[in-house]
């Protein structure tokens, strides 16, 4: 599949590139962010950190805002940061900011108008890291992050994939989708009005049947305007205390909902997922 360099910048030693390809999951042209360190440009694989943004974003939020570039330069991680939602003219679209482009919620939609291109889930399971492992110096060793949106896609996709990331993290994620308003937009529109479905998205009952035990690290600040309506990290808890997962829910006072906060936490979670996908057993 062929790859086509947008962008390239130097950043702490390191390289801040965007791509261009052609989907066929999706079926659509799609970008994505990817930060090399610098060292990745001998023989060695690196272990990757995939991002997933939240609504309204797209690959370049988390690359321009958090920061996040000198702690992967200095711990040897790759971090790929691809779109929130297939991309273009023919792609259905919704006026709202909560559904459509920018809001691809990473779920596979079932319904129409979306079912043609709203397939992020397999991209982000299948398609993207089959694209990053062929093109780029990267192990199979696996992590994922997020924020709200994106901490939603972060924690569904790594409690649905078991074995095949080190680490989860997230920042105020969407914990419990089909109870709060934007996941029920979303669920409703891209799954249908059968709510036995949309269980296969929501982080909240994923968890409460989880076999894996997979570390967990979830950052949230006491601010956010979205914490009570949309956000339900205690409904996360309670299912991560009643199943005994061993889930690390951090409240930070004074702090809200924006990439102001991410950039503050970042070297934690990035030290985080280095203890997991730099050390093997
Ligand atoms: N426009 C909306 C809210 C949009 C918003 O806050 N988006 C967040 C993610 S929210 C959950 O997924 C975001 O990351 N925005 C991009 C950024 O760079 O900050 C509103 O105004 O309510």
């Amino acid at each position: 599949m062929m790859l086509e360099l947008v962008s390239k910048t130097q950043s702490f030693d390191g390289s801040q590139c965007q791509y261009r390809h052609r989907s066929d999951v999706l079926d659509c042209e799609m970008r994505f962010s990817v930060f090399l360190p610098s060292q990745a440009e001998g023989e060695q694989r690196f272990p990757v950190l995939y991002w997933l943004s939240g609504l309204t974003c797209t690959d370049e939020n988390f690359s321009q805002k958090a920061g996040a570039q000198r702690m992967a330069a200095e711990l040897g991680i790759v971090l790929v940061i691809p779109d929130t939602s297939p991309r273009g003219e023919e792609v259905a679209d919704d006026e709202g900011y909560d559904l459509g482009q920018g809001a691809g919620f990473y779920v596979n939609a079932t319904q129409a108008p979306w079912k043609p291109h709203y397939q992020m889930y397999d991209y982000l399971v299948e398609e993207l890291p089959a694209l990053v492992e062929a093109n780029f110096p990267v192990s199979d060793r696996r992590a994922i992050s997020g924020h709200s949106m994106g901490g939603h896609g972060a924690l569904t996709i790594a409690l649905k994939n078991p074995g095949r990331y080190t680490s989860v993290s997230a920042f105020s994620p969407i914990c419990n989708p089909m109870a709060c308003p934007w996941g029920e937009k979303a669920l409703a529109s891209y799954l249908g009005e059968d709510k036995t479905l949309w269980e296969e998205y929501d982080a909240t009952v994923l968890l409460s049947r989880a076999s894996e035990r997979l570390p967990m690290l979830i950052s949230q600040g006491e601010e956010d305007a979205f914490l009570e309506e949309q956000l339900k990290p205690n409904a996360l808890q309670a299912a991560a205390r009643a199943a005994g997962y061993p889930l690390k829910l951090e409240f930070h006072a004074g702090y809200d909902h924006s990439y102001y906060f991410i950039a503050t936490f970042i070297e934690q979670h990035l030290r985080f997922h280095a203890d997991y996908l730099l050390h093997v057993d």
